[in-house]
């Protein structure tokens, strides 16, 4: 398993305590719903909060025998401990304007009562307590390991808040959610080992004030009511956390009044300051650690604690799945390394180039060769290598993944000391700036290896394009002269598919068109597809074989099909006639849709990769300015999308069409007439229009090259930045 030091940290301190982070979390979604029901039950007096601490005990005075205790909870609940004019004790909810009587004292449910016992000591008390301090504690290290793998990812801080690129569910919304939930987190997590830590006296410990009162001069003059002192007078409910009352009418007792940040006793005649204690620091971070790890008194905080709270319960569940599937990826050897001629070197972060590495490494053995597979870090001398395939991905920015990072230096340490040649394949992804980055580094060093020689040139994939890696891996085979056929179903894709049934509508003959290509017609019966998805068609007994689709005005389903020779797809699907029925599937292509938003579209497309646009424009009702090139042999190619093309450009959902055609005239190619247009491509990517290239992976290598000059020289910014804003959508096979 491959794995940096960052996220190994993260995994271990998730696996040491995820079923006592899994029962905080639940209980502490329950928990969160006890600030809100107790918010609900209305004891709260509108604008209390302002009113002056002197005018309640004014009123209080008048309307009970006598008052021995006023408290503000936080919730903003007033309550008084009076004895009324019949003589009769009471405890209970008042409204602080007239002193009245509101309510009974609320009592702890029984149900929270356990959920938090629950939560804080798991029933074992100071066992429990122990085991949740220490599980808050090792949560806080998670949240800050997994910031520190989302700075990673996003490539530093400037970047944190930009597009996550999307690889998978999991990833996704792991990290997403975890850029979100981060503050909350580490929030909970701080305040509960706080709270732990106070539990177990690790804290300093806190002195009881002493006061040093004159009780020799205490004074009953000037005698004055108690809304006119001064201390009384300034200081609002909000800020009073008790008062209370003087135990008798001797000049010797006083008020105690404990605000939110000091004790102050006051002279019950004259209102004077006898004394005053500031809490220590200790205190006051443990009342905010109490506030913020519970969210009492706040409805919004406490939601923003049970969201979280289930958030952490999502990154239990899809940081395993990530796991998982990364383990899944084993390299495996039946060779000793020593004995063979092709060795296998794989750079991977997570582990998802490891699949398509081992196909490769199946065919050669299946094919009778010896064929050794490892690590890029685990580079040595091999006696009988002679050839040397490496197959990499990038990470950070442009640099090596976590199980390469050493090759470069091993390799130059101990270079190999008998010829050999070698092939490098990027994997990558065109969303970052520098696609590929580490391969192209390490195909320059190989190539300056003086017994090194080529044997193919450097390959990029990207987004893990399988059926790029199937080309790459065919035209290997065509180098070394073995059948070298990788499966056409992608077999790291895991996910089964739904087979429906198809009926052909209409139908066009290879045979009738110069580049034997045809278009077939399908009944769609399904609503939820868009252009510019796929359909996996199974021919009888056979492999998938995916085709992007073009939905049409009616709706039916349109593909433009390419056939060959040995193609078995392309054969069958050239037999069938209208009314004769296939098996297909339906996927999903979210990233390459029409734009919703009515900015300028520019279509880039070779051979059958207009399709999809086929289908786009029959779809644009709102004429969105889209300017449509198109690579082809000769002009007789266009005949078969002529009518449809017509069309579009009569109705204006398509404004400009420009062909390229590589047989004919001049011999132009679709990058050619993009370089033409340089002004217009820079002014849509500017004004946030959206670039789609459909084809073949050999136009779209060119394509982007050129789209990366136009980008750079006009608008002074990478391609990445704009494919970062989903600008740039690509379906390339
Ligand atoms: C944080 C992060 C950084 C990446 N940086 C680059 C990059 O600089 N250049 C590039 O071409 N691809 C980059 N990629 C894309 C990966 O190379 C690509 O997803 C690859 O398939 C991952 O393979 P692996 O999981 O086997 O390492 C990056 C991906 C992530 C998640």
């Amino acid at each position: 398993m491959i794995i940096s030091v960052w996220r190994y940290s993260h995994l271990i301190l998730a696996i040491s305590s995820f079923v006592f982070i899994a029962l905080a979390s639940i209980t502490g979604i329950i928990l969160s719903f006890e600030p809100i029901s107790e918010q609900a039950s209305g004891y709260k007096i509108a604008h209390s909060d302002d009113l002056s601490l002197g005018e309640t005990v004014t009123t209080l005075k008048a309307d009970y025998l006598e008052v021995l205790e006023l408290k503000v909870d936080h919730n903003g609940f007033v309550s008084a401990s009076v004895i009324d004019n019949e003589g009769e004790m009471g405890d209970f909810y008042i409204d602080p304007f007239t002193g009245e009587k509101i309510g009974d004292l609320l009592e702890k449910s029984p149900f929270f009562e356990f959920t938090t016992s629950l939560h804080r000591s798991l029933f074992l008390k100071s066992t429990g307590r122990f085991i949740i301090g220490l599980t808050s504690f090792l949560l806080f290290l998670i949240a800050i390991t997994g910031f520190i793998l989302v700075l990673k990812r996003q490539q530093g801080i400037k970047k944190l808040f930009s597009r996550i690129i999307k690889e998978n569910f999991f990833q996704y919304y792991h990290t997403y959610l975890g850029r979100l939930a981060l503050i909350p987190i580490t929030i909970i997590t701080i305040t509960g080992t706080y709270l732990s830590m106070e539990k177990f006296s690790l804290l300093p410990e806190v002195a009881r004030p002493t006061y040093d009162i004159d009780y020799e001069n205490l004074s009953e003059e000037p005698a004055l009511k108690a809304n006119e002192f001064p201390i009384f007078k300034n200081t609002s409910l909000s800020e009073v956390r008790s008062l209370q009352f003087p135990f008798s009418p001797d000049v010797e007792d006083y008020y105690t009044l404990q605000l939110k940040d000091k004790e102050v006793l006051v002279n019950q005649f004259t209102g004077e300051v006898l004394g005053e204690h500031v809490y220590p620091m200790v205190t006051v971070l443990s009342e905010l650690s109490l506030l913020l790890h519970t969210g009492r008194g706040n409805v919004w905080w406490a939601i923003v604690l049970g969201l979280s709270s289930c958030s952490i319960l999502f990154f239990i569940y899809s940081g395993f799945a990530l796991t998982f599937k990364r383990k899944a990826a084993k390299i495996k050897n039946n060779l000793k390394k020593d004995d063979c001629k092709y060795i296998i070197l794989i750079g991977s972060e997570t582990g998802s180039t490891i699949p398509f590495a081992m196909q490769l490494h199946q065919q050669l053995l299946e094919n009778g060769e010896s064929s050794y597979i490892t690590e890029m870090n685990r580079y040595e001398r091999f006696p009988s290598m002679e050839k040397l395939v490496i197959i990499t991905s990038t990470y950070g920015k442009g640099e090596a993944p976590a199980n390469a990072t050493k090759f470069m230096q091993k390799f130059e340490e101990q270079p190999p000391e008998q010829e050999f040649s070698y092939a490098v394949v990027g994997f990558g992804s065109l969303a970052y700036e520098d696609y590929c980055q580490y391969a192209i580094d390490v195909n320059d060093m190989l190539s300056q290896n003086e017994y090194a020689s080529e044997l193919m040139a450097i390959h990029t994939i990207n987004n893990r394009s399988w059926e790029a890696y199937r080309q790459w891996a065919r035209l290997l085979g065509n180098k070394i002269s073995l059948a070298i056929e990788l499966p056409a179903k992608n077999p790291v894709e895991l996910k089964p598919k739904k087979v429906r049934s198809f009926m052909v509508l209409s139908k066009t003959n290879a045979e009738d068109s110069i580049d034997d290509t045809f278009l077939i017609e399908l009944e769609r019966n399904s609503g939820k597809v868009k252009s510019g998805d796929l359909i996996g068609i199974y021919p009888p007994d056979e492999h998938e074989r995916l085709y992007s689709m073009a939905i049409m005005e009616e709706g039916q389903i349109l593909l433009s099909v390419k056939r060959h020779d040995l193609g078995v797809c392309s054969n069958y699907l050239n037999q069938l006639s209208s009314g004769d029925t296939l098996q297909g599937s339906l996927v999903k292509n979210k990233n390459f849709h029409f734009p919703s938003k009515r900015k300028p579209v520019i279509m880039i497309g070779t051979g059958t990769g207009i399709a999809p646009f086929l289908g786009m424009l029959a779809q644009n009702k709102n004429k969105v300015e889209t300017h449509l090139y198109w690579g082809a042999r000769t002009p007789q190619s266009y005949q078969l999308y002529a009518e449809n093309i017509q069309k579009c450009l009569d109705n204006n959902s398509l404004t400009r069409f420009l062909p390229a055609y590589s047989r004919e005239g001049d011999r132009v190619y679709v990058q050619d007439l993009i370089e033409q247009d340089t002004e217009l491509i820079a002014r849509v990517l500017k004004n946030k229009g959206v670039i789609m290239i459909c084809g073949s992976i050999a136009m779209q290598r060119e394509v982007t090259n050129r789209l990366e000059q136009i980008s750079m020289g006009e608008n002074n910014k990478p391609l990445s930045y704009y494919q970062n804003k989903n600008q740039i959508r690509i379906d390339c096979y």
